[in-house]
């Protein structure tokens, strides 16, 4: 049973209405419920992921409350709901404080709680506890997804905002990035393939958040560190966005939306590169085999052009050989972290050098980069390209 929620008006709370409503239209409603689901919902103390297990809260005891009195025997009780706080014990007292309101907004809730405390090294470690915020997410992700399975959840949710989106998209586009960056933060994605992660929030205003929290008098933590522009990610949030938002009001809605037809996109070439790992490539172990038999043949030897009649040209097309590329790392849990663009880049020239593909077996392909030096069909974390009889190979050394 989930705990009681004070019932505001519209009047009183417009915002707070406004995100009701955002939840209702955005999170899963199967014949008419949305509380059927068991669910576990990430919350750090912020404002963000108060937001979200109150908003989640209310939809869950509103829908048990709408199911008791009718026909409690057929009724369907709502599936649990659970939070999860990891206690990175980064900031010392505040890390503390921090598990303590979120402990104490759960048993108000009555919403079952799990906390990980994460490791922290022993006096003599010379290293500090990791701190760097991919580090600090990959924890958090395997203890969502650890906590989701023992408790059954099908969906684990996190409270990104639009705000999120805008800095996260900018944070990439500034840094360098490829399609996928810039597609931002997945509305819905897998964390595994039992567990889908859900961001419902990903719409909605960070002010709105905090408007509609006021408005109900919750409070929230607020993390000292995230005013800290010496952090690229503070910087954009503090700096950059309010001045691109002083001349362009609206630019936040409008990254989001240039995320979303990037996204689309992105699901397209996902689509194409599986069907060209089918029609030209196999896997073997620990090696990707290319069969430039089978390249070749679709093409037309008079024109030098592929043969229309039995493929398309998309196939030759490079970003369809990356993505390509990248779906087969991710096949063969190659670590695709130090392959830049231009690596991916170089792999899909030598694919599709058509010198190559009849050269006799055993020879490294000729593999001349931006810079002049041919780096010999080596690829970053130890993968090499070999040319054997119509085919080349990729393996890890
Ligand atoms: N320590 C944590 N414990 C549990 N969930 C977390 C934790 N940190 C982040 N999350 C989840 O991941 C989401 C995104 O992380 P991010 O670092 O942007 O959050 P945050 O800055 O702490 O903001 P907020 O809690 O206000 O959402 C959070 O909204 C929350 O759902």
């Amino acid at each position: 049973m989930i705990g009681d929620v004070l019932p505001t008006t519209p009047n009183e709370s417009p915002n707070w209405h406004r995100l009701r409503h955002a939840i209702r239209s955005t999170w899963p409603n199967r014949h008419g419920r949305s509380s059927d689901i068991a669910t576990l919902v990430g919350c750090s103390g912020g404002a963000d992921s108060v937001a979200l297990i109150r908003l989640l809260a209310e939809l869950w005891a509103e829908e048990s409350n709408a199911l008791a009195p009718a026909n409690e025997a057929a009724a369907k009780p709502v599936a649990p709901l659970v939070v999860a706080h990891c206690n990175h014990g980064l900031r010392g007292e505040e890390s503390n404080a921090d598990e303590a309101f979120v402990r104490q907004l759960c048993e108000q809730l009555q919403l079952p709680l799990v906390v990980h405390h994460v490791a922290q090294p022993s006096e003599s470690a010379t290293t500090g506890p990791p701190s760097d915020e991919r580090t600090l997410r990959g924890i958090r992700r395997d203890f969502f997804e650890r906590t989701a399975k023992q408790h059954g959840c099908r969906y684990v949710a996190v409270a990104h905002s639009a705000d999120d989106q805008a800095e996260t998209m900018l944070h990439h586009f500034i840094r360098g990035t490829g399609p996928l960056g810039l597609a931002g933060i997945a509305e819905v994605s897998e964390l595994n393939t039992d567990i889908v992660l859900r961001r419902p929030l990903l719409q909605v205003r960070r002010g709105t958040l905090r408007a509609g929290l006021r408005e109900i008098g919750q409070t929230w933590r607020e993390d000292a560190s995230n005013q800290h522009t010496v952090y690229t990610r503070n910087w954009i949030r503090h700096d950059v966005l309010p001045l691109i938002e002083s001349r362009y009001p609206n630019a936040v809605e409008a990254i989001h939306r240039a995320g979303t037809l990037q996204h689309e996109l992105n699901e397209m070439m996902r689509r194409l590169a599986e069907r060209w790992l089918e029609a030209f490539t196999d896997f073997s172990d620990d090696r990707w085999i290319i069969r430039t038999q089978r390249l070749s043949q679709s093409t037309n030897p008079e024109r030098g052009t592929v043969d229309t009649d039995t493929t398309c040209d998309w196939m030759f097309e490079r970003p369809v050989i990356v993505a390509a590329s990248q779906l087969a790392w991710d096949r063969l849990g190659w670590s695709r972290g130090s392959m830049t663009m231009q690596h991916w880049q170089r792999l899909s020239g030598l694919i599709n050098d058509r010198s190559s593909w009849h050269t006799s077996s055993g020879a490294t392909p000729a593999d001349k980069a931006d810079d002049g030096i041919d780096h010999g069909g080596h690829f970053p974390g130890g993968i090499c390209v070999s040319i054997e009889t119509e085919q080349l190979v990729l393996r890890s050394e």
